[in-house]
C-alpha cells in the first residue's frame, strides 16, 4: 500500500485540501478560512482554567498541556487552523537565556543583549532542545485530524527589541540605538536571530505543522528604508531557509501599512495586515503573487453582533477580489472578549463566504 492510502497518507492529503491551506496557495476555496492570532488564550475559561498555578512558560513546556491548550479554540470556534501554543521567547529560554514572562507584562530579560560579548548568550538551536515541541506537535497533528496545524516564531527584529530592552517597550530606544549606532554588531544580532528562528520553524515543521507564520509584531515601528537595511535582510534568510519545505509561510506585524510590500518581498506567501489598511488597498502595496491575511480590529468584538457582524462585513468586501484571503484579527485575541462573539464571528464569515 502507497504512503497516500495509508490513513496517514489520507489525513495529509485531506489537510492539504483544507481551505485555510488552499486560500494560502490562492486557489479556490469552499469557503473563506478563519483563525485568530492568539485564539488560545485568557478569553477562554477552559484555558484559564487548566492554566491555574502555572506559569506561562512552564505551560510551554508541558506537551500534555500545550496539546489540550491548542485543541481548545478549534472545539470551541470551529475554525480553519490550530495555532500551536508557545510563545516568540521559547527557544531563547531553551538555550539558556535567563528570562520570564511576567503576567501583564510580557518577557522580561535578566541580562539584556547590548555589547558584542553578550551575543554569546546566543547559541546555535538543536532539536534536543526544544523535545516538547516536537512530542506535542505530533500529538497534535494525530489529534487535529484534517485541521492544519499553524507553528509560529518570533522575527529577528521583534526578539532583538525584547532582547535589547529586557522587556516591552513603547518607543524601542536601546533597539534603535544599536541599531543606528552599532550597524556591525547590530547585523551580527539580527543574523543570530534569524539561525535560531530558522532552527526552531524547522522543528515545527519537521514535527508536522502545515504552514508557518513569523510574528514581527513591533516592526511597524520602522521607516521602510530602515527596514529594508537593517531588519529584511534577516528576516529574509529565515523565509529561505525554509523555503524548500513547501509549506506556506504567512508574515505579520502591526502597524505595518508602509512596509506591507516590503514584508511580502521578505518571502512570504501570505502577507497579516492589522486594521489600519483595508484589504483592497493592502492588496495593492503587497502587489501580486501573495494572500492576504486579516484584519477585523480586535476590538469591534466587544461591540454588538450587529456591529460586529457589519465590520466584518466590510472586511469581507475589501476582500473581495483577492487572489487568496485568510480571515483573521488585526492582531491577536484581547484578553477580556467574549468567546462567543468570536464563535459567532466564525459562523458568520463560514456562512457569507460558502460558495
Ligand atoms: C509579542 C509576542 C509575544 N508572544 C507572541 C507575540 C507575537 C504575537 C503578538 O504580537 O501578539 C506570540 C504568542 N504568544 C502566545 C501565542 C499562542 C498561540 C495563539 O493562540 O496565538 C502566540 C502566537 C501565547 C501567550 N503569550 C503570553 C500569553 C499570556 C500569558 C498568560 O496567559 O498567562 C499567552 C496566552 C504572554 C506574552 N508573550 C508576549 C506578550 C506581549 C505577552 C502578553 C503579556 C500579558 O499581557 O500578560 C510576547
Amino acid at each position: 500500500m502507497s504512503a497516500n492510502h495509508s490513513p496517514k497518507g489520507q489525513q495529509q492529503t485531506a489537510t492539504y485540501d483544507s481551505a485555510f491551506l488552499k486560500a494560502c496557495r490562492r486557489e479556490p476555496v469552499p469557503h473563506t478560512p478563519v483563525w485568530f492570532m492568539r485564539q488560545a488564550g485568557r478569553s477562554l475559561p477552559e484555558y484559564r482554567k487548566v492554566r491555574e498555578g502555572i506559569a506561562m512558560l512552564d505551560s510551554c513546556m508541558r506537551p500534555e498541556l500545550v496539546t489540550e491548550i491548542t485543541l481548545q479554540p478549534v472545539r470551541r470556534h470551529n475554525v480553519d487552523a490550530a495555532i500551536y501554543f508557545s510563545d516568540i521567547v521559547v527557544p531563547l529560554k531553551a538555550m539558556g537565556i535567563d528570562l520570564d514572562i511576567k503576567p501583564g507584562v510580557g518577557p522580561v530579560v535578566a541580562h539584556p543583549i547590548r555589547t558584542r560579548a553578550d551575543l554569546a548568550q546566543l547559541r546555535d538551536l538543536e532539536p534536543g532542545d526544544v523535545p516538547y515541541v516536537t512530542e506535542a506537535i505530533g500529538t497534535l497533528v494525530r489529534e487535529l485530524g484534517t485541521t492544519p496545524l499553524i507553528g509560529f516564531a518570533g522575527a529577528p527584529f521583534t526578539l532583538a527589541s525584547y532582547l535589547v530592552e529586557g522587556g516591552p517597550s513603547r518607543n524601542h530606544e536601546r533597539t534603535k540605538a544599536l541599531m543606528y549606532g552599532d550597524p556591525r554588531l547590530w547585523a551580527d544580532l539580527l543574523d543570530r536571530l534569524a539561525e535560531i528562528t530558522a532552527a526552531f520553524l524547522k522543528v515545527q515543521i519537521e514535527a508536522g505543522a502545515s504552514a508557518v507564520q513569523l510574528f514581527d509584531s513591533w516592526v511597524g515601528a520602522l521607516a521602510p528604508a530602515d527596514y529594508r537595511r537593517s531588519v529584511m535582510p534577516a528576516s529574509t534568510k529565515v523565509f529561505d531557509a525554509v523555503a524548500s519545505y513547501g509549506v506556506p509561510r504567512i508574515h505579520f506585524g502591526v502597524g505595518t501599512g508602509e512596509l506591507l510590500g516590503l514584508m511580502g518581498e521578505a518571502g512570504a506567501d501570505v502577507v497579516g495586515v492589522d486594521w489600519r489598511v483595508p484589504l483592497d488597498e493592502a492588496a495593492r502595496r503587497v502587489g501580486p503573487g501573495r494572500a492576504l491575511q486579516g484584519n477585523l480590529d480586535p476590538a469591534v468584538l466587544f461591540a454588538p453582533r450587529e456591529a460586529v457582524e457589519a465590520k466584518a462585513r466590510e472586511v469581507l468586501d475589501a476582500a473581495a477580489g483577492l487572489e487568496g484571503h485568510v480571515f483573521n484579527l488585526g492582531h491577536g485575541v484581547l484578553p477580556h472578549t467574549d468567546p462567543d462573539s468570536l464563535t459567532r464571528l466564525v459562523e458568520y464569515v463560514h456562512q457569507q463566504t460558502a460558495r
